[in-house]
């Protein structure tokens, strides 16, 4: 298994997809045209909503493990991170996705290489196109960058270059809130948290994502339903809604934007590690007529190679681990084959007769 997280991807080269200049589209084409409309709008039947912790609350461990047992999401706000930071990136992703096309793709992702600009990775899972455009950062972006803006990149490098410190930080201060509210609260417990328990391996990418306005929103989808094969994602959006999750008995329920706050959702390796008390959460973006959206989503997991199992303080005679272990490379491996399969394919196969509240998560994706 490759020992970088830019080489996971590499036995599974991704076909590249024709990029349009979403600008000069003002029909949504047969390809764009999803039907997806057999689900409930969100606006119409959800009564619950996603829940908000304030970092600075004393309860705040209680309230995240709360959230992350029942949604797999949450918010937060009082994260640290400032609103200048925040608004610099904003300011980064609206400048790189308003080059014109030719320009973009001279930083395109090659299709065996994990950093650049194109499609969604899981795009090649569905018939449809999805209505928006990615940027994946995975290492020093400078040379992309280069590529993009040969004048001012060295401004845009700084900005992502801090940004991503920042969201380590964050992301670390998460882990021990998270993983505190599982009883999972010395540093020996997590060994590849490091000497002075601050995560300082953990690897991350960065997905800066683009939802042009849309002619015809309503048959449209910015990014189809997926979980993050992550331990956990720190979503920032920008004032325009379209972010949904799927939860159990509610249907797809809108994630608001708050202002100042940012979007934390449990990843597929923090359900292993939590031997699945914590949800990964199935969500989606959908697009606005109006309003372009723009979202970076901070992608946080272990270094490439640790192998990450169900925490031995969650597992026990009635508690059998429910995964086998998998290191970070390994599944991000298994989700660009199988997708929406991959979390099932590291699970313990478990007798009819055994133990334990088997739950499995409703996964499935409709193809339009
Ligand atoms: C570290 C990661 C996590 C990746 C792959 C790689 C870089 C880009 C990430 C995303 C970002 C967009 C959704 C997703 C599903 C996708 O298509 O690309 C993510 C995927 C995953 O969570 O599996
Ligand atoms: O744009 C959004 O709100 C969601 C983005 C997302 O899910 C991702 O990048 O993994
Ligand atoms: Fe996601």
């Amino acid at each position: 298994m490759p020992s970088r997280l830019a080489d996971a991807f590499r036995a599974h080269p991704q076909q590249q997809l024709k990029h349009p200049d979403f600008t000069s589209l003002h029909e949504l084409p047969d390809s764009y045209a999803w039907n997806q409309r057999d689900d409930p709008s969100p606006e119409t039947f959800a009564t619950e909503s996603v829940p908000l912790v304030d970092l600075n609350d004393p309860n705040a461990l209680q309230g995240i493990g709360h959230a992350c047992k029942t949604w797999g999401i949450f918010q937060v706000t009082n994260h640290g991170i400032s609103t200048s930071l925040l608004d610099m990136v904003e300011h980064t992703c609206r400048s790189l996705f308003s080059l014109p096309v030719h320009q973009k793709l001279k930083a395109a992702r090659s299709p065996d290489g994990v950093s650049g600009y194109g499609f969604a990775r899981i795009s090649s899972f569905f018939s449809k196109l999805m209505w928006s455009e990615g940027f994946t950062i995975v290492g020093p972006p400078d040379e992309h960058f280069r590529q993009l803006w040969p004048q001012d990149f060295s401004y845009h490098c700084d900005v992502i270059k801090e940004y991503k410190e920042e969201m380590k930080k964050l992301a670390g201060r998460l882990m021990w809130l998270m993983l505190g509210s599982l009883g999972i609260i010395a540093k020996e417990d997590i060994k590849w948290a490091g000497p002075k328990a601050d995560f300082n391996e953990a690897s991350a990418a960065l997905q800066l994502n683009y939802y042009p306005a849309c002619p015809d929103p309503d048959r449209a989808m910015g990014l189809a339903p997926h979980t993050d094969s992550t331990l956990l994602t720190i979503l920032y959006q920008n004032s325009t809604s379209g972010l949904q999750v799927f939860k159990e008995g509610a249907g797809w329920v809108a994630v608001p934007p708050v202002p100042g706050g940012l979007v934390i959702n449990v990843g597929d390796l923090m359900h292993i590690l939590s031997n699945g008390s914590y949800q990964s959460v199935l969500h989606r973006a959908m697009v606005n007529r109006s309003h372009h959206r723009l979202s970076s989503a901070y992608l946080y997991g272990p270094p490439p190679t640790v192998e990450i199992s169900p925490h031995p303080k969650l597992v026990g005679p009635t508690h059998p681990p429910l995964y086998r272990p998998v290191t970070w490379n390994e599944y991000l491996h298994t989700k660009a084959k199988h997708f929406n399969k991959a979390l099932s394919s590291v699970r313990v196969c478990v007798p009819l007769n055994g133990l334990g509240d088997v739950n499995e998560q409703n996964n499935s994706v409709t193809v339009g």
